[in-house]
């Protein structure tokens, strides 16, 4: 019962976020040989980076999303830019890699100078995504909904974000029927974790600071889209 246009929504979802996927040899230099924690810290900085590049090209091809209002647009991009930043690399960290990179990989982000009250947080909430077993679809949507939140700081327009939101939020609702037919939660489930996601990002901003404090260097479109 997914109507045509729903389809086709959901279509250019799935392709835009396909598309933009983090350019394989970011996530590869961090499995290769042992790195210090300043090599580390660097990839790091590479692999966000790269992510929010990836992130404001699949938020461009969000359908409706260039026809808000510009400022619109970008108080979205900032206001949800760690939050698709987490699930993107939660659904990287839990499908893409053999099982065996993946611990190399949490290892690499572990000895990254990250504070150590930041990974419990973060590798919950990487297993909790994980064991939702998404399909790229939800994925996709799930994705798209954290960004088309309507009470993000600034955003004037709450009207016209909501409804761009609410037809992908319908959309979502009837592929987790049709894709967990037993889980009847399970769309419910799926809404939680942008709950979890919102503590995770006050999280975030403590790390940031952090870093800051310790002289860390970051790039200016991190500057930019964290106001750092
Ligand atoms: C300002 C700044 C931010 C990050 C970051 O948010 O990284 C995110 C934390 C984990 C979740 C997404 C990240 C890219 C991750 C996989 C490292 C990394 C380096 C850096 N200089």
């Amino acid at each position: 019962e997914i109507t045509k246009e729903q389809r086709a929504l959901m279509k250019a979802i799935v392709d835009a976020y396909n598309r933009h996927q983090i350019p394989q040899d970011v996530a590869k230099k961090l499995l290769q040989e042992q790195y210090s924690p300043e090599e580390n810290f660097l990839l790091l900085t590479e692999m966000a980076t790269s992510q929010v590049q990836v992130l404001v090209e699949f938020t461009k091809n969000i359908p409706g999303f260039v026809s808000l209002d510009r400022e619109d647009q970008i108080a979205l991009l900032k206001g949800s830019a760690v939050e698709a930043m987490f699930l993107r690399s939660a659904q990287v960290f839990s499908r893409k890699m053999p099982s065996g990179h993946t611990d190399v990989l949490e290892e690499r982000i572990r000895k990254s100078g990250m504070p150590e009250e930041f990974m419990t947080p973060m590798f919950n909430f990487y297993k909790s995504i994980g064991e939702l077993h998404m399909v790229q679809e939800e994925q996709a949507i799930l994705t798209a909904i954290t960004i088309l939140t309507p009470d993000r700081p600034y955003v004037k327009d709450h009207q016209a974000v909501e409804r761009l939101q609410e037809s992908m939020l319908v959309v979502l609702r009837k592929l987790c029927v049709l894709q967990h037919p037993q889980e009847l939660q399970y769309f419910a489930r799926l809404l939680g974790r942008l709950t979890e996601l919102r503590t995770l990002s006050h999280y975030h901003a403590e790390m940031l600071t952090s870093w800051r404090m310790n002289d860390h260097k970051f790039t200016p479109l991190l500057c930019e889209i964290w106001d750092v």
